[in-house]
């Protein structure tokens, strides 16, 4: 299998120079642009990985699968109030649509408007909510020394104003209605918790193992939500390229700009891969190549 993965890999490697590391969180344009990893977790327990299976990585956007998770065994789908369940077919960072329907609600919580919206859900104070998220992220990755990178959250902390403009918004319209500082700096922390692919290609196996931590067999999410997190990430997990994903690939997937991509395989196993060369759309170029090809080697598509 390392074999296997390993010449998946270097048939990919090609693609990186296509992409760019991105510098609108400047901290994430110090990564590794030639780092390339795959992890593969199975739900009975097998791990294999190849490449720089190891390299750390701030988590991004993948942490709303799991944010979503917490804030729906909080509140249930009272949380739908609040957010939508569409595809936006726009950038990740838009506020474009934002406004278009009323009463206003971002599309989905794969978007940074959602995101930021459903983290707030999360019940407990500022602190509780926060050491809830990465006691949550621990237990699932099996790793207790999981934790943020401060360089990046800084990083992402001063220069997020677009993120920092919608959840104001948000407020104006009540979709916020707690410390709008705070409910960012969660989520900037939730974006900035550090991993490598072993991390969320074991998150991914929890997924697909339907909420229940194979470790000791303890369910930790209902059946229900974890269908909903996989939906959401087949329809809305890679952004504006989710179509085209869904069509190559077949698996729900989640991606973050710090390179990283997280996929399920339903009752099978996590994938967990790494390459911080992004496209136009914010993947990464040659983590989407790698999991094209996985995925027709091993007839991985859920269609
Ligand atoms: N797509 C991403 O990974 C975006 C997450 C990033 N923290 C942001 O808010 O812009």
């Amino acid at each position: 299998m390392e074999v296997k993965l390993k010449r998946i890999l270097e048939n990919n490697r090609k693609y990186i120079e296509e992409g760019n590391l991105p510098s609108y969180i400047p901290e994430l344009s110090n990564a590794n642009k030639n780092a390339l990893g795959i992890y593969v977790s199975t739900v009975e327990g097998e791990e294999w990985g190849a490449g720089d299976y190891m390299y750390p990585f701030t988590i991004q956007s993948i942490s709303k699968v799991i944010t979503l998770l917490i804030a729906l065994e909080d509140n249930g789908m009272e949380i739908f109030q609040k957010v939508g369940m569409e595809p936006t077919g726009d950038a990740f960072n838009s506020m474009m649509k934002l406004e278009l329907v009323q009463p206003s609600k971002p599309f989905n919580p794969m978007i940074n408007a959602g995101a930021i919206a459903v983290t707030s859900m999360i019940h407990g104070s500022y602190k509780e909510k926060f050491d809830r998220i990465i006691s949550f992220f621990r237990a699932i990755t099996n790793n207790p020394k999981l934790g943020i990178n401060d360089r990046v959250y800084l990083s992402e902390k001063s220069t997020g104003d677009k993120n920092r403009a919608m959840a104001y918004y948000m407020r104006d319209v009540g979709i916020l209605q707690g410390d709008v500082e705070e409910d960012l700096d969660l989520y900037f922390k939730q974006c900035s918790i550090e991993v490598t692919c072993k991390d969320i290609a074991r998150i991914a196996a929890f997924i697909g193992n339907k909420g229940v931590l194979k470790e000791t067999n303890e369910r930790l999410i209902s059946e229900e939500y974890i269908k909903i997190a996989k939906t959401f990430m087949f329809t809305c997990g890679m952004y504006n390229a989710s179509g085209e994903f869904a069509i190559n690939v077949g698996i729900p997937s989640k991606s973050g700009v710090g390179g990283g991509i997280m996929s399920v395989v339903p009752s099978k196993m996590g994938i967990g891969v790494i390459g911080p060369s992004l496209d136009s759309k914010g993947n990464s170029i040659a983590g989407v190549k790698v999991l094209e090809e996985l995925s027709k080697e091993f007839n991985l598509s859920i269609f």
